[in-house]
């Protein structure tokens, strides 16, 4: 499995359709030399720019869509666009990811589980999602998880039993909490036995740096390869077998122990 992770830098500078054509231009620039190419969280907007989710809230199958399913089909390439903010038939919003097939259909969309901001920003103004998904390739399984997802681990031992075998975030990480990033992309990865692709944004927007450090790790935890701070594609190859390997060579997956009584108070 051959995959670009696309870090693009999101700020205010650039307009939404601008950013909009460049990610198209760059799915398009990994024919040949990717199969799965992964986006960030809300790179239309920036996850940080809550005053702008609204304003720039789209249909599921709107102007996002219809540009990611164009450059999915036209590089021949499995495409985790990354999020979306998504506005509903009732006007509720999401952050919703969208994953393409390479013929440009619409393979799978998750919205988001946990919203970040604790009582403000997407916590209050968007949806939480209820479902989790996974998405089932030729040669293995996607499980998805968003951002702030990262830190709940039982989402992810959620999506191993549904038959994950590569978990892929798209993020808008800050710069403050980079450490947190990339210790929490490994734990995820070796505690599930999984590869985790963990696309993030460069640049700054509504004030906060972003961290950048996309990051693909095996399922022994070691780190495949990790981007700068600034705009860059993260290419990484990968055997998506070793997830068999690991899981049966160091079977821990399979020493779970489930419903342990809660501690007496
Ligand atoms: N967009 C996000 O979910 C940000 C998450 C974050 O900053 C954190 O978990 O720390």
């Amino acid at each position: 499995m051959r995959a670009s992770l696309i870090q693009i830098a999101v700020s205010e500078d650039e307009s939404v359709d601008s950013r909009r054509e460049r990610a198209a231009a760059l799915v398009r620039e990994q024919a040949g030399s990717a199969d799965l190419v992964v986006l960030p969280e809300l790179w239309t907007t920036g996850a940080f720019a809550y005053e702008q989710f609204g304003a720039e809230a789209e249909p599921l199958r709107g102007p996002t869509y219809e540009a990611m399913a164009g450059a999915a089909a036209d590089a021949g390439v499995w495409l985790h666009a990354g999020s979306v903010p998504e506005r509903d038939a009732e006007g509720a919003l999401y952050n919703t990811s969208l994953v393409f097939s390479p013929s440009g259909e619409l393979a799978a969309s998750y919205r988001k589980i946990h919203r970040f901001g604790f009582d403000k920003g997407e916590a209050v103004l968007m949806g939480a999602g209820r479902e989790l998904v996974t998405v089932r390739l030729p040669s293995t399984t996607l499980g998805l998880a968003t951002c702030y997802d990262l830190r709940f681990p039982e989402l992810f031992r959620g999506l191993v039993d549904g038959g994950a075998e590569v978990l892929v975030i798209p993020a808008g990480w800050p710069e403050r909490r980079r450490g947190h990033w990339t210790l929490l992309a490994r734990a995820r990865a070796v505690e599930n036995q999984a590869f985790v692709l963990a696309c993030g944004t460069a640049g700054e927007h509504a004030g906060v740096p972003q961290a950048g450090h996309s990051i693909v790790v095996d399922p022994w935890g070691e780190v495949l390869g990790e981007a700068g701070a600034g705009e860059e594609v993260l290419r990484v190859s990968f055997d998506a077998g070793k997830v068999g390997v690991t899981r049966e060579q160091f079977p821990a997956l399979k020493d779970r122990v489930l419903g342990v009584e809660a501690p007496r108070r």
